[in-house]
Formats: C-alpha cells, sequence, structure tokens
C-alpha cells in the first residue's frame, strides 16, 4: 500500500504530447509534493502552457505513464472532476457579476447552497485582502485586484494542485513584485501544492521551493533555485540564468568537485564542477558571472585583463575587458575599478566558477 504521506501530491511520468508534427513534451516527468511551490521555467514555446493542460485536463496527451493528483489515476478523469483549477493570466472573470458572485460560482456549481457559498468566498476574499470590496463590479477593479480575485475564486474550492500560467504577466514591474510576496504568502497558509508557469527567472527563484527549466519539450535542468542560480549544468541553463560569461576551454585534471581547465590562450583555471560524470580530457565551459569578478593581487589565480569599455550605471558599473582566453564582462558595484587602461589581475572564487560539459549545448 502507499504512505498518503510521502505520496506525491502530483506526479506525472514521461508525457507526450504532439500537435500534428510538432512535438511539443517528449517524455516529461516532474512531480510535487503537498505544500509545494514548484515553478516551470521556460522560454516561448518550451512546452510549459502545454504541460499545464495536460496536467488539467485540457489537453489528452499523446501518451502519459503516470498521471495523478492527490494519488488518484486522473489519465481518463475529464478536467471538471480533477481536484486541480487553473489560474489563467487573463483572469478569465464574469465581468456582469459582482467579485462576491465571482468567486462563489465555483461553489454554486458544486451546488454548495447560497448561504454557504458566500460565507467562503468572503472567507477566500478575506485571504487575499479584497473583502471590502466584494460587492463591487469586476470592472472597478485595478489589474491587480483582479488577479487576486481570480486566485481567490480558484482556491475557494480547495483544490490539491492549482495550476498558475504566467499570473502575473499582465501586472507591471512594481505590482508583479508585491504580488509574488502575496502569492508565496497565500500558497504558505494553505498548505497547498502550487504549480506556477513562467518565463522569468527572477520569478521562478524567488517564488519556488523547486524549479523545472524546460527547453524544446524536454526538461534541461531541475532543481532547488540555488541549484539553479549557482549550479547550471548546461551551457543553456547558464545562460538562462544569466551568466554573462561562459569561456570554452578542456578539463585538465579533477577531484570530487573541483577542476582545473586549460581556457582559450593556455591559461589554466579552477572551477567547481556540477556535474560528477566529467573526465579529464572533456571540452568543457567555465561559466562566471560579471559581478562575482574582481581585481586580484599580481600573479593570483585568474587572468589578465585589458579594460575595453565601461559603462557607468547607476548603481554599478559594467566593463568589457580583453582576456588571453576572450573577453569578460565584469559588474563593479563599488565604483570602477582600474580607472587606468591595463585592469589588475582578475580572479574570483574557485565555488563562484562552474564548469560542466561543452556538448549538448
Ligand atoms: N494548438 C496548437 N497547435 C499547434 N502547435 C501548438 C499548439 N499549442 C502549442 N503548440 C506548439 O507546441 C510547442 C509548445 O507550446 P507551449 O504553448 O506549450 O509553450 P510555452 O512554453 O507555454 O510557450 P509560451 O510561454 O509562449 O506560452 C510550441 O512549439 C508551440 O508552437
Amino acid at each position: 500500500m502507499t504512505d498518503p504521506t510521502t505520496e506525491p501530491m502530483l506526479e506525472v511520468t514521461d508525457v507526450v504530447h504532439k500537435y500534428g508534427t510538432v512535438t511539443a513534451l517528449s517524455n516529461v516527468s516532474l512531480s510535487a509534493q503537498k505544500g509545494e511551490f514548484l515553478t516551470i521555467l521556460g522560454s516561448s514555446g518550451s512546452g510549459k502552457t502545454t504541460m499545464l493542460r495536460v496536467i488539467s485536463g485540457l489537453e489528452t496527451p499523446y501518451s502519459v505513464k503516470r498521471l495523478r493528483i492527490g494519488g488518484e489515476d486522473v489519465t481518463d478523469v475529464p478536467a471538471a472532476k480533477r481536484r486541480c483549477t487553473t489560474v489563467f493570466q487573463n483572469y478569465a472573470l464574469f465581468p456582469h457579476m459582482s467579485v462576491l458572485e465571482n468567486v462563489a460560482y465555483g461553489l454554486r456549481i458544486r451546488k454548495v447552497n447560497a448561504t454557504d457559498a458566500a460565507a467562503q468566498a468572503r472567507r477566500a476574499l478575506a485571504m487575499v485582502q479584497l473583502e471590502a470590496k466584494a460587492d463591487r463590479s469586476i470592472r472597478q477593479l485595478s489589474g491587480g485586484e483582479r488577479q487576486r480575485v481570480a486566485l481567490a475564486r480558484a482556491v475557494v474550492t480547495r483544490p490539491l494542485v492549482l495550476l498558475l500560467d504566467e499570473p502575473l504577466g499582465a501586472l507591471d514591474e512594481r505590482l508583479r513584485q508585491d504580488m509574488q510576496l502575496e502569492l508565496m504568502e497565500l500558497q504558505r497558509k494553505l498548505d497547498m501544492t502550487f504549480v506556477y508557469i513562467t518565463h522569468s527567472q527572477e520569478e521562478a527563484l524567488t517564488m519556488s521551493d523547486r524549479v523545472v527549466l524546460m527547453r524544446h519539450g524536454k526538461i534541461e535542468q531541475s532543481g532547488r533555485p540555488l541549484d539553479l542560480f549557482d549550479r547550471p549544468q548546461t551551457r543553456f541553463a547558464a545562460d538562462f540564468m544569466g551568466y554573462e560569461n561562459i569561456l570554452p576551454g578542456r578539463l585538465i585534471e579533477r577531484d570530487a568537485t573541483l577542476g582545473l581547465v586549460e581556457l582559450a590562450g593556455g591559461t589554466r583555471v579552477r572551477g567547481t564542477l556540477t556535474n560528477a560524470a566529467l573526465q579529464t580530457g572533456d571540452a568543457v565551459n567555465l561559466a562566471l558571472r560579471a559581478e562575482r569578478i574582481g581585481a586580484v593581487a599580481a600573479g593570483a589565480e585568474g587572468l589578465d585583463g585589458t579594460l575595453s569599455s565601461k559603462v557607468y550605471r547607476g548603481k554599478y558599473t559594467d566593463m568589457l575587458v580583453e582576456t588571453p582566453a576572450g573577453q569578460l564582462r565584469l559588474r563593479s558595484w563599488h565604483g570602477a575599478p582600474g580607472e587606468t587602461e591595463t585592469l589588475h589581475r582578475l580572479g574570483w572564487k574557485v565555488e563562484d566558477a562552474v564548469i560542466f560539459a561543452a556538448d549538448g549545448t
């Protein structure tokens, strides 16, 4: 018998989906625990929405080995009967109904009586700080308020899994950041499983317990936000996570965690391996964030560089530096180092330089 305390709230194994000749998902598997905030991250066309539609039942997959919600096999269960609800970017609210009626709607179609439905809807509105606007029309609300109504409406029916399809995409930057915090708080209060999709790495890293990075209908890498941010395993993941510098080289030596890489021009530098399978002699990339590079003493491990351009951006200064291994981007938060043309030797902490295989880019 399966143990309900450890069984995932959502389990999808080997889903394949095709639209005609386009394969939108190829053998994607993911799972989420009760109360987990899982984010599916990827650029446009990577298959995020298709994945959500397969989970919600709006799309029948070409094939799937296992599709379970709350321990129940839902492969053949119609969308309306699955214990999950989707929140969309465009809110999908009923404009002719009041805020309260919108939130109570899902309960009414589940045959909850009017008094109970209104009481539960008010509680859900209180959770998103909109109780005072319960009797307003949807047209009298701002974009952020509408999205909060959509959230209240989605959680009022107590789904086991809440699916969120770029729900903050239509909001301006400031409001988006406020709503990110509100969403996280709501998710914790409800202890509900959230599956959130976004193309924003910043949003994914801020909110999630775990992130699944997708590319061309496959999972590129998944893990805790810090694993993806600090330990990308492919060039695509490093690019997506905002690594400004990716230098090609060859792995010369390695131990359990660190590697020595010979870069173009013959300089040898150390970094941290993100893939245990890498072997000496392998073609690799060494990735570095612009803001993790700094001036070090002459003779210390690193690269010599000549400043080729410098742009003052208020809070920080961006620089381009020519080195024997290629051009490096640097970002300084403490004024620009190197007022002269030649910078001091450039170095970094060994844990800030990540090494991954050069193939499979
Ligand atoms: N109804 C459809 N008919 C044909 N192809 C489709 C259809 N829906 C999606 N696709 C294709 O399937 C692939 C995955 O699309 P999907 O919408 O899942 O990606 P996405 O990551 O959600 O993108 P976005 O961020 O732009 O919404 C894309 O190549 C897309 O063009």
